[in-house]
């Protein structure tokens, strides 16, 4: 995995310059390299030359349609997951897109937030990240302390210092954003591991064939395509901590070999007849609850015990209310670093807004929430419609009519749309995810992506 290190090609479509520069320049931060286009004319005939991982277009091209693109994408069958950028106020355009196989739009003016994303879900890099953890302990300390002194969060912060010291595997629960995964990069920073390698792997998101030789490696010849030797991510973790996020999503082939692997302290790379060592300390983590999946058969039992030995819970954000302000400000402080205008003030009805909202999405969704408001306030103080929370269910039955009557901001409005849909289709299907996917007309990817990128959570958690 360290090796051979995949880049990811993107073709952007779009004849505004400064859009295109945006796109380019958010794409290669993320190890993307970009061809560019700014016609239908171009992007067919790029498509036609090269092989891409992700396909971005404007709608409005100076020779014809997005939409076009897209049509030619699904025509031809190619494999080539790909996402609108339609006008502020567009709906139908958006529409149109996604009933013909577009994955996703973004409306103008685009945000970044949703932009990354976006190309995270479309290219599969959340799958895993390699952290070098020199860099993830030391040179970033940020990224590895976890706000918040409310009771809930105090005792799990005490408990990931005391599990630091052991060698244990840790079982992380939480709801989705709640920092799971900050949770586990602290353990590994805190232990005698911190300047070993810190491997987070996401496994909802790797293709079930490709499991086996992403998590243990291979060897040249092993299998067509396999054109020199690959280590999986246990190799790339040695000496130091995997992070197995969403274990529950490991189909019971793969959880037989993870488990054999735990046990053993071996893996055998494919196309390799011996085993090697790997020492590497285990934590998983999943939104879902662990034990129903047992016992629903889902989850195996035995590999349950063995990741089971010490488990953590992160608390939601509606159990931190009282640290809501201050994680806001640090929050602030850190997204309006460097602005001229010096971090903005919350008013008032800004703070009453984030005291009343539930936070379905926990601290990610505050960081969001807080990146939009920044870019919405007047610089200097933020007022609760910069905010734009949605209303709780609760207070959508107080007042149905405002609400629904309000098709503006338009991302917002087509946001409640979706998330009806998605939890309606949701219950029809008794929260079978990949059920209701169908019942949608959308891919399993595109689901977990669109209930991610909505704050949507599974009932039940933990
Ligand atoms: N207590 C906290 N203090 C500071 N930042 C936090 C905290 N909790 C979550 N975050 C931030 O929220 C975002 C989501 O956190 P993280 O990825 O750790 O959540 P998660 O529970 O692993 O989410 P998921 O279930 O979707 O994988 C990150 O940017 C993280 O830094």
């Amino acid at each position: 995995m360290t090796k051979n290190k995949t880049t990811y090609q993107a073709l952007i479509i779009d004849d505004e310059p400064d859009l295109l520069e945006l796109l380019d320049l958010t794409l290669l931060r993320m190890g993307v390299e970009v061809t560019k286009a700014s016609t239908v004319a171009e992007a067919l005939s790029a498509l036609a030359t090269k092989q891409f991982h992700l396909c971005l277009t404007d709608m409005r091209l100076p020779d014809g349609e997005g939409l076009q693109v897209v049509e030619h994408i699904q025509k031809k069958g190619l494999d080539v997951p790909i996402a609108v950028i339609t006008a502020f106020g567009s709906a139908d355009n958006a529409v149109a897109a996604l009933k013909a196989g577009a994955f996703d739009y973004l409306s103008k003016p685009v945000s970044l937030e949703h932009l990354r994303t976006l190309i995270k879900s479309a290219l599969n890099v959340d799958a895993v990240k390699t952290v070098s953890t020199s860099k993830t302990c030391s040179s970033n300390p940020v990224s590895t302390t976890l706000l918040g002194n409310s009771p809930a969060i105090a005792q799990a912060k005490q408990l990931i210092e005391r599990v630091s010291k052991s060698l244990a595997p840790v079982y992380i629960t939480g709801e989705s954003g709640s920092g799971k995964e900050r949770a586990a990069r602290m353990i590994h920073c805190l232990s005698a591991r911190s300047n070993q390698p810190f491997v987070a792997v996401n496994c909802g998101a790797i293709p079930e064939n490709l499991m086996e030789s992403e998590f243990f490696g291979y060897k040249k010849g092993a299998f067509t395509g396999a054109t020199e030797d690959r280590e999986g991510f246990f190799q790339a973790a040695n000496g130091g901590t995997i992070f197995l996020d969403e274990v529950a999503d490991l189909p019971l082939a793969m959880q037989v070999k993870l488990l054999r692997v735990i046990q053993e302290k071996k893996v055998r790379p494919l196309g390799m007849t011996q085993e090697l060592p790997v020492d590497v300390r285990v934590i998983s983590a999943t939104h879902q609850n662990l034990a129903n999946c047992v016992e629903e058969g889902r989850f195996r039992q035995d590999l349950f015990y063995r990741l089971n030995v010490i488990s953590i819970r992160m608390p939601s954000l509606r159990e931190m209310r009282d640290d809501v302000f201050s994680i806001t400000e640090t929050i602030l402080h850190r997204l309006a670093d460097g602005y001229p205008s010096g971090v903005p003030l919350l008013s008032a009805s800004a703070k009453t807004a984030l005291l009343k909202y539930d936070f379905p999405g926990n601290v990610r969704e505050l960081e969001n929430v807080l990146e939009r408001a920044l870019a919405l306030c007047d610089g200097k103080q933020i007022e609760a419609e910069d905010l734009q929370l949605t209303p709780s269910q609760e207070s959508i039955g107080e007042d149905n009519s405002s609400f629904f009557g309000d098709k503006w901001p338009l991302q917002d409005y087509l946001d409640r749309v979706e998330k009806e849909a998605i939890l309606e289709a949701l219950q029809k299907t008794r929260f079978n995810r990949t059920a209701a996917a169908k019942l949608l007309g959308i891919t399993f990817r595109a689901m977990r992506y669109r209930m991610e990128r909505l704050g949507l959570n599974e009932p039940e958690n933990n």
